[in-house]
């Protein structure tokens, strides 16, 4: 087997004297979906950011692409082509949606602005007709739509999604997960996320990672995950799906 695009191998990170993660490995293949699911608080953005390199409060280390980017700072892991959407989605709510877009491409990308653009607003047409509207003044659903187009105009080798589903409808959920899907299967994107939505994370992703207080408990295929009786009990019974 290759070596994976991502991988995490032994990382705590520290706020000040909380440990958030304790010892925890995983790795992303290319090509792959890979969710890390696990309740409020046990370290998911954490691990998230670590990826990205902050906080720098931390041991253990992260290789992406052949590369050892454990102490890289976060403007030097995006321009490894590393893109993020994060929690909260943090689009620009003044800025229309096209300056959004331009706001994650990267000046080398610029000139191919136009071609990526038309991608991003085949993904979501939604955008494409709001493209002059304020991001402020979108739906929550179409912030998140924005958030991912920001960073697929980085034209990523690996996308990381934190909390995707948060606070949407069930059936914009849908059809988020479905555009990662698509993204994967057309582009072969590789796509780590982080989700409390279980189910729907499970059920999109080819493996799955478990995390409780800042450990992995648990990993394997999505279909397996879904399966098993411990993840049912702790995520999916009386959960958001
Ligand atoms: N800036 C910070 N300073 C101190 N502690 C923090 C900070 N950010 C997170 N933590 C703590 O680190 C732990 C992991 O938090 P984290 O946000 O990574 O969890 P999470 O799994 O993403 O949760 P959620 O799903 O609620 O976002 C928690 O105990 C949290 O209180």
């Amino acid at each position: 087997m290759t070596a994976p695009l991502l991988h995490v191998r032994s990382v705590e990170t520290y706020y000040g004297n909380i440990r958030a993660l304790n010892g925890v490995d995983m790795e992303v293949h290319r090509g792959e979906i890979v969710a890390l699911i696990g309740a409020n608080g046990a370290g998911k953005s954490t691990l998230m950011m670590t990826i990205c390199g902050s906080p720098q409060a931390r041991t253990g280390s992260v290789h992406f692409d052949g590369q050892d980017i454990t102490r890289l700072p976060t403007h030097e892991i995006a321009r490894l082509r590393i893109a993020q959407s994060p929690e909260g989605r943090r689009i620009f709510p003044r800025m229309t949606v096209l300056e959004n877009l331009q706001m994650g491409a990267s000046l080398d990308n610029l000139k191919h602005f136009k071609e990526d653009v038309e991608k991003v607003f085949t993904l979501f047409p939604r955008l494409k007709e709001r493209q002059a509207q304020r991001g402020g003044t979108l739906s929550g659903g179409e912030q998140q739509m924005l958030s991912i187009g920001r960073a697929l105009m980085a034209r990523p080798k690996l996308l990381l999604l934190d909390e995707p589903s948060l606070g949407l409808a069930p059936l914009i959920v849908k059809g988020i997960f479905e555009a990662i899907k698509v993204l994967n299967k057309n582009e072969g994107l590789t796509v780590f996320l982080v989700e409390q939505n279980a189910f729907g994370a499970l059920k999109l992703s080819d493996r799955g990672y478990v995390m409780v207080n800042g450990r992995v408990t648990m990993s394997g295929s999505g279909k397996d995950l879904l399966a098993n009786p411990e993840v049912r009990a702790a995520y999916l019974e009386g959960g958001r799906h």
